[in-house]
Protein backbone atom coordinates (compact mmCIF):
# COMPACT_ATOMS: atom_id res chain seq x y z
CA UNK A 1 0.00 0.00 0.00
CA UNK A 2 1.33 3.55 -0.72
CA UNK A 3 0.94 6.44 1.87
CA UNK A 4 1.20 9.64 1.18
CA UNK A 5 1.68 12.67 3.59
CA UNK A 6 2.61 15.96 2.30
CA UNK A 7 2.59 18.87 4.43
CA UNK A 8 4.23 21.11 2.73
CA UNK A 9 6.19 21.28 -1.11
CA UNK A 10 7.76 24.70 -2.39
CA UNK A 11 10.02 24.96 -5.29
CA UNK A 12 11.42 28.44 -3.90
CA UNK A 13 8.98 30.78 -1.28
CA UNK A 14 5.68 30.05 -2.99
CA UNK A 15 4.80 26.45 -1.05
CA UNK A 16 2.79 24.33 -4.75
CA UNK A 17 1.52 21.64 -2.16
CA UNK A 18 -0.04 21.85 1.10
CA UNK A 19 -1.18 19.05 3.87
CA UNK A 20 -1.99 16.19 0.76
CA UNK A 21 -2.75 13.15 2.55
CA UNK A 22 -3.87 9.91 0.86
CA UNK A 23 -3.54 6.00 0.72
CA UNK A 24 -3.67 3.24 -2.30
CA UNK A 25 -4.28 0.13 -2.00
CA UNK A 26 -3.20 -2.57 -4.67
CA UNK A 27 -5.05 -1.90 -7.88
CA UNK A 28 -6.62 1.17 -7.18
CA UNK A 29 -6.59 4.27 -9.10
CA UNK A 30 -7.07 7.66 -8.01
CA UNK A 31 -7.25 10.34 -10.15
CA UNK A 32 -5.87 14.44 -9.42
CA UNK A 33 -8.33 16.71 -10.64
CA UNK A 34 -7.22 19.96 -10.92
CA UNK A 35 -7.16 22.84 -12.87
CA UNK A 36 -3.52 23.79 -14.97
CA UNK A 37 -0.94 25.16 -12.39
CA UNK A 38 -2.53 23.67 -9.12
CA UNK A 39 0.25 20.90 -8.29
CA UNK A 40 -0.49 17.59 -10.30
CA UNK A 41 2.47 17.18 -11.98
CA UNK A 42 4.47 18.09 -8.93
CA UNK A 43 2.24 15.48 -6.63
CA UNK A 44 3.36 12.97 -9.13
CA UNK A 45 7.03 13.89 -9.21
CA UNK A 46 7.08 14.17 -5.19
CA UNK A 47 5.37 10.11 -5.14
CA UNK A 48 8.02 8.97 -7.70
CA UNK A 49 11.15 10.36 -5.55
CA UNK A 50 11.97 13.06 -8.78
CA UNK A 51 11.13 15.51 -5.80
CA UNK A 52 12.49 16.15 -2.80
CA UNK A 53 10.11 16.15 0.24
CA UNK A 54 11.11 17.98 3.20
CA UNK A 55 8.07 17.99 4.85
CA UNK A 56 6.16 15.01 5.02
CA UNK A 57 6.34 11.35 4.26
CA UNK A 58 5.77 8.88 1.70
CA UNK A 59 5.44 5.24 2.35
CA UNK A 60 5.36 2.04 0.32
CA UNK A 61 3.96 -1.71 2.47
CA UNK A 62 5.50 0.93 5.54
CA UNK A 63 8.67 1.33 3.97
CA UNK A 64 9.63 5.33 4.10
CA UNK A 65 10.50 5.96 0.53
CA UNK A 66 13.67 8.16 0.94
CA UNK A 67 13.58 10.71 -2.21
CA UNK A 68 16.15 12.01 -4.75
CA UNK A 69 18.69 13.14 -2.35
CA UNK A 70 19.00 9.40 -0.81
CA UNK A 71 19.28 7.52 -3.94
CA UNK A 72 22.13 7.40 -6.93
CA UNK A 73 19.42 7.21 -9.70
CA UNK A 74 15.86 9.10 -8.92
CA UNK A 75 12.56 7.01 -8.67
CA UNK A 76 11.29 3.95 -7.50
CA UNK A 77 11.91 0.47 -8.84
CA UNK A 78 8.48 -0.82 -8.22
CA UNK A 79 6.83 2.79 -9.91
CA UNK A 80 6.59 4.14 -13.32
CA UNK A 81 5.70 7.59 -14.38
CA UNK A 82 4.35 8.98 -17.43
CA UNK A 83 5.34 12.39 -17.76
CA UNK A 84 3.88 14.72 -20.61
CA UNK A 85 7.55 14.25 -21.61
CA UNK A 86 7.48 10.70 -22.99
CA UNK A 87 10.67 8.85 -22.30
CA UNK A 88 10.82 7.11 -25.43
CA UNK A 89 13.69 6.36 -28.04
CA UNK A 90 13.53 8.00 -31.48
CA UNK A 91 15.78 6.29 -33.39
CA UNK A 92 14.68 3.08 -32.76
CA UNK A 93 11.71 0.79 -33.44
CA UNK A 94 8.20 1.10 -31.15
CA UNK A 95 9.47 -2.66 -30.56
CA UNK A 96 13.07 -2.03 -29.27
CA UNK A 97 11.62 0.70 -27.03
CA UNK A 98 9.67 -1.92 -25.38
CA UNK A 99 11.87 -4.27 -25.44
CA UNK A 100 14.96 -2.29 -23.79
CA UNK A 101 12.62 -2.49 -20.58
CA UNK A 102 12.45 -6.38 -20.22
CA UNK A 103 14.79 -8.99 -19.50
CA UNK A 104 16.50 -9.66 -22.45
CA UNK A 105 16.99 -13.23 -21.37
CA UNK A 106 14.50 -15.15 -23.13
CA UNK A 107 13.78 -13.90 -26.49
CA UNK A 108 10.41 -15.45 -27.40
CA UNK A 109 9.34 -14.42 -23.59
CA UNK A 110 10.00 -10.67 -24.60
CA UNK A 111 8.64 -10.93 -28.32
CA UNK A 112 5.22 -12.26 -26.63
CA UNK A 113 4.97 -9.56 -24.13
CA UNK A 114 5.84 -6.96 -26.81
CA UNK A 115 2.98 -8.09 -28.39
CA UNK A 116 0.74 -8.23 -25.79
CA UNK A 117 1.82 -4.79 -24.61
CA UNK A 118 1.26 -3.41 -28.11
CA UNK A 119 -2.27 -4.85 -28.25
CA UNK A 120 -3.30 -3.17 -24.82
CA UNK A 121 -2.34 0.36 -26.33
CA UNK A 122 -3.54 -0.99 -30.00
CA UNK A 123 0.06 -0.41 -31.82
CA UNK A 124 0.37 -3.63 -33.17
CA UNK A 125 0.48 -1.85 -36.99
CA UNK A 126 3.56 0.11 -35.86
CA UNK A 127 5.76 -2.59 -33.93
CA UNK A 128 8.68 -2.29 -36.15
CA UNK A 129 8.10 1.88 -36.94
CA UNK A 130 10.66 3.81 -35.47
CA UNK A 131 9.53 6.16 -32.90
CA UNK A 132 10.68 9.45 -34.76
CA UNK A 133 8.24 9.05 -37.24
CA UNK A 134 5.05 8.69 -34.82
CA UNK A 135 2.61 11.13 -34.45
CA UNK A 136 2.23 12.79 -30.72
CA UNK A 137 -0.35 10.50 -29.68
CA UNK A 138 1.11 7.52 -30.90
CA UNK A 139 4.28 8.01 -29.28
CA UNK A 140 2.44 8.71 -25.90
CA UNK A 141 0.85 4.91 -26.59
CA UNK A 142 4.59 3.47 -26.80
CA UNK A 143 5.01 5.41 -23.51
CA UNK A 144 2.31 3.83 -21.81
CA UNK A 145 3.09 0.65 -23.29
CA UNK A 146 6.73 0.95 -22.35
CA UNK A 147 5.48 2.06 -18.49
CA UNK A 148 3.67 -1.67 -18.06
CA UNK A 149 6.43 -3.36 -19.55
CA UNK A 150 8.35 -4.98 -16.13
CA UNK A 151 5.06 -4.80 -14.35
CA UNK A 152 5.04 -1.82 -11.96
CA UNK A 153 3.19 -2.00 -8.74
CA UNK A 154 1.87 1.47 -9.28
CA UNK A 155 1.57 3.48 -12.51
CA UNK A 156 1.48 7.35 -12.51
CA UNK A 157 0.33 9.02 -15.31
CA UNK A 158 1.07 12.28 -16.48
CA UNK A 159 -2.42 13.36 -18.63
CA UNK A 160 -1.80 9.83 -20.12
CA UNK A 161 -4.56 10.72 -23.26
CA UNK A 162 -3.86 14.67 -23.97
CA UNK A 163 -2.79 13.49 -27.05
CA UNK A 164 -5.12 10.95 -28.02
CA UNK A 165 -8.23 11.70 -30.52
CA UNK A 166 -11.37 11.22 -28.69
CA UNK A 167 -12.32 8.13 -31.17
CA UNK A 168 -9.48 6.29 -30.08
CA UNK A 169 -9.27 7.26 -26.10
CA UNK A 170 -12.98 5.72 -25.03
CA UNK A 171 -11.45 2.66 -25.96
CA UNK A 172 -7.97 2.72 -25.03
CA UNK A 173 -9.09 3.96 -21.86
CA UNK A 174 -10.95 1.33 -20.78
CA UNK A 175 -8.61 -1.05 -21.91
CA UNK A 176 -5.70 0.59 -20.10
CA UNK A 177 -7.56 1.01 -16.54
CA UNK A 178 -9.23 -2.50 -17.24
CA UNK A 179 -5.79 -4.32 -17.86
CA UNK A 180 -3.99 -2.05 -14.50
CA UNK A 181 -7.18 -3.50 -12.14
CA UNK A 182 -6.82 -7.41 -13.83
CA UNK A 183 -2.97 -7.05 -13.05
CA UNK A 184 -3.57 -5.45 -9.65
CA UNK A 185 -1.35 -2.45 -10.49
CA UNK A 186 -2.26 1.01 -8.71
CA UNK A 187 -2.59 4.36 -10.87
CA UNK A 188 -2.49 7.80 -9.84
CA UNK A 189 -3.28 9.81 -13.20
CA UNK A 190 -3.11 13.58 -13.39
CA UNK A 191 -5.71 15.13 -15.46
CA UNK A 192 -8.34 17.92 -16.54
CA UNK A 193 -11.03 15.18 -17.88
CA UNK A 194 -13.69 14.97 -15.87
CA UNK A 195 -15.07 12.22 -17.57
CA UNK A 196 -11.91 10.09 -17.19
CA UNK A 197 -11.82 10.46 -13.52
CA UNK A 198 -15.62 9.55 -12.99
CA UNK A 199 -15.67 6.73 -14.75
CA UNK A 200 -12.46 5.10 -14.31
CA UNK A 201 -11.24 6.00 -10.39
CA UNK A 202 -12.33 4.88 -7.34
CA UNK A 203 -11.06 8.21 -5.51
CA UNK A 204 -10.81 11.41 -6.85
CA UNK A 205 -8.25 13.86 -5.34
CA UNK A 206 -9.70 17.61 -6.47
CA UNK A 207 -7.04 20.16 -5.86
CA UNK A 208 -7.24 24.06 -6.07
CA UNK A 209 -3.98 25.37 -5.76
CA UNK A 210 -1.72 22.55 -4.33
CA UNK A 211 -4.55 22.19 -1.56
CA UNK A 212 -7.07 19.23 -1.35
CA UNK A 213 -10.28 20.81 -2.34
CA UNK A 214 -12.50 17.51 -2.42
CA UNK A 215 -11.41 13.68 -1.89
CA UNK A 216 -14.03 10.98 -2.22
CA UNK A 217 -15.78 8.37 -4.68
CA UNK A 218 -16.36 9.61 -8.07
CA UNK A 219 -20.03 9.31 -7.33
CA UNK A 220 -19.20 11.68 -3.81
CA UNK A 221 -17.98 13.89 -5.87
CA UNK A 222 -20.67 14.77 -8.12
CA UNK A 223 -23.37 14.44 -5.99
CA UNK A 224 -21.72 17.62 -3.21
CA UNK A 225 -20.10 19.98 -5.91
CA UNK A 226 -20.91 23.19 -4.24
CA UNK A 227 -18.91 25.97 -5.62
CA UNK A 228 -18.27 27.29 -9.04
CA UNK A 229 -14.86 25.70 -8.86
CA UNK A 230 -15.97 22.48 -8.28
CA UNK A 231 -18.83 22.26 -10.43
CA UNK A 232 -16.52 23.79 -13.79
CA UNK A 233 -15.15 20.44 -13.78
CA UNK A 234 -17.96 18.74 -15.00
CA UNK A 235 -19.35 21.26 -17.68
CA UNK A 236 -21.28 24.03 -17.49
CA UNK A 237 -22.96 24.65 -13.92
CA UNK A 238 -25.36 27.39 -12.19
CA UNK A 239 -24.38 28.64 -9.14
CA UNK A 240 -28.47 30.19 -7.67
CA UNK A 241 -30.09 31.25 -4.76
CA UNK A 242 -31.76 28.00 -2.86
CA UNK A 243 -34.95 30.28 -2.64
CA UNK A 244 -35.68 30.07 -6.39
CA UNK A 245 -36.78 26.93 -5.82
CA UNK A 246 -38.53 26.62 -2.40
CA UNK A 247 -40.86 29.32 0.06
CA UNK A 248 -38.17 29.06 2.12
CA UNK A 249 -35.94 32.10 2.94
CA UNK A 250 -32.58 30.79 2.17
CA UNK A 251 -29.97 33.07 0.37
CA UNK A 252 -27.73 30.40 0.56
CA UNK A 253 -26.44 29.34 -3.25
CA UNK A 254 -26.04 26.11 -4.72
CA UNK A 255 -25.03 24.43 -7.82
CA UNK A 256 -27.57 23.12 -10.58
CA UNK A 257 -26.07 21.65 -13.60
CA UNK A 258 -27.75 22.34 -17.01
CA UNK A 259 -29.47 18.84 -17.09
CA UNK A 260 -31.69 19.69 -13.60
CA UNK A 261 -33.41 22.27 -14.85
CA UNK A 262 -36.60 21.99 -16.73
CA UNK A 263 -39.04 24.39 -18.39
CA UNK A 264 -42.06 25.11 -16.42
CA UNK A 265 -45.85 25.31 -17.35
CA UNK A 266 -46.35 27.21 -14.58
CA UNK A 267 -44.91 30.75 -13.88
CA UNK A 268 -41.73 30.34 -11.29
CA UNK A 269 -39.21 32.51 -9.62
CA UNK A 270 -36.74 31.80 -12.31
CA UNK A 271 -37.82 33.57 -15.04
CA UNK A 272 -35.08 33.45 -18.28
CA UNK A 273 -34.85 34.76 -21.69
CA UNK A 274 -33.11 32.72 -24.03
CA UNK A 275 -29.74 33.71 -25.69
CA UNK A 276 -28.65 30.58 -27.62
CA UNK A 277 -29.01 27.19 -28.44
CA UNK A 278 -26.01 24.29 -29.01
CA UNK A 279 -26.57 21.20 -30.61
CA UNK A 280 -25.29 18.59 -27.99
CA UNK A 281 -26.31 15.51 -30.14
CA UNK A 282 -29.48 14.45 -27.98
CA UNK A 283 -30.12 17.48 -26.24
CA UNK A 284 -29.38 21.48 -26.87
CA UNK A 285 -27.73 23.11 -24.18
CA UNK A 286 -29.89 26.60 -23.63
CA UNK A 287 -27.60 29.56 -22.86
CA UNK A 288 -29.62 32.36 -21.18
CA UNK A 289 -30.04 35.02 -19.31
CA UNK A 290 -31.56 35.25 -15.42
CA UNK A 291 -31.22 38.97 -13.66
CA UNK A 292 -28.49 39.77 -15.77
CA UNK A 293 -26.49 36.41 -14.80
CA UNK A 294 -25.53 33.64 -17.46
CA UNK A 295 -27.36 30.40 -17.06
CA UNK A 296 -27.28 27.23 -19.06
CA UNK A 297 -30.32 24.51 -18.92
CA UNK A 298 -30.77 21.75 -21.28
CA UNK A 299 -33.88 21.35 -23.48
CA UNK A 300 -35.05 18.73 -26.13
CA UNK A 301 -35.66 21.68 -28.90
CA UNK A 302 -34.11 24.59 -30.01
CA UNK A 303 -35.65 27.60 -28.61
CA UNK A 304 -36.17 31.12 -30.13
CA UNK A 305 -33.35 33.97 -28.94
CA UNK A 306 -35.27 36.27 -26.67
CA UNK A 307 -37.82 33.89 -25.93
CA UNK A 308 -39.23 34.13 -22.21
CA UNK A 309 -39.31 30.76 -19.98
CA UNK A 310 -40.07 29.45 -16.38
CA UNK A 311 -37.39 27.02 -14.80
CA UNK A 312 -37.84 24.09 -12.29
CA UNK A 313 -35.77 21.77 -10.89
CA UNK A 314 -36.54 18.55 -12.12
CA UNK A 315 -34.22 16.34 -10.49
CA UNK A 316 -31.59 17.01 -8.23
CA UNK A 317 -28.45 14.59 -9.82
N1 LIG B 1 10.84 23.21 -11.54
C1 LIG B 1 10.03 24.19 -11.10
N2 LIG B 1 10.51 25.29 -10.48
C2 LIG B 1 9.71 26.27 -10.01
N3 LIG B 1 8.36 26.24 -10.12
C3 LIG B 1 7.81 25.19 -10.73
C4 LIG B 1 8.60 24.10 -11.26
N4 LIG B 1 7.77 23.20 -11.80
C5 LIG B 1 6.51 23.67 -11.64
N5 LIG B 1 6.54 24.87 -11.00
C6 LIG B 1 5.36 25.67 -10.61
O1 LIG B 1 4.61 24.90 -9.68
C7 LIG B 1 3.21 25.07 -9.91
C8 LIG B 1 2.57 23.71 -10.09
O2 LIG B 1 3.05 23.14 -11.31
P1 LIG B 1 2.61 21.71 -11.82
O3 LIG B 1 3.35 21.42 -13.08
O4 LIG B 1 2.74 20.74 -10.70
O5 LIG B 1 1.04 21.96 -12.11
P2 LIG B 1 -0.01 21.04 -12.89
O6 LIG B 1 -1.25 21.06 -12.07
O7 LIG B 1 0.59 19.73 -13.20
O8 LIG B 1 -0.22 21.87 -14.23
P3 LIG B 1 -0.61 21.37 -15.73
O9 LIG B 1 -2.00 20.81 -15.61
O10 LIG B 1 -0.58 22.63 -16.52
O11 LIG B 1 0.41 20.36 -16.14
C9 LIG B 1 3.07 26.01 -11.09
O12 LIG B 1 2.83 27.32 -10.60
C10 LIG B 1 4.42 25.92 -11.78
O13 LIG B 1 4.72 27.14 -12.41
Amino acid sequence: MLKVEIDSFSYSEKTILKNIRFTLKPGEHLSILGESGCGKSTLLHLVYGLLHLEYGNIYFNARKLLGPTNTLVPGEYFMKLVAQEFNIMPFITVAENLGSHLSRLDEKKDEKRIDELLEVVEMEAFKNTLVKNLSGGQKQRVALAKALANEPEILLLDEPFSNIDVFRKNKLQRKIFNYLKENSISCITATHDSDEALAFSDHILMLKDGIEEMYGTPEFIYKNVSTEYQAGFFGEANLLPKNLFSSEENSEETIIFPHQLKISEEKTKLEATVKNSFFKGIFYLIEADFNGKTIFFNNPLPLKKEKRCWLKVSKKI
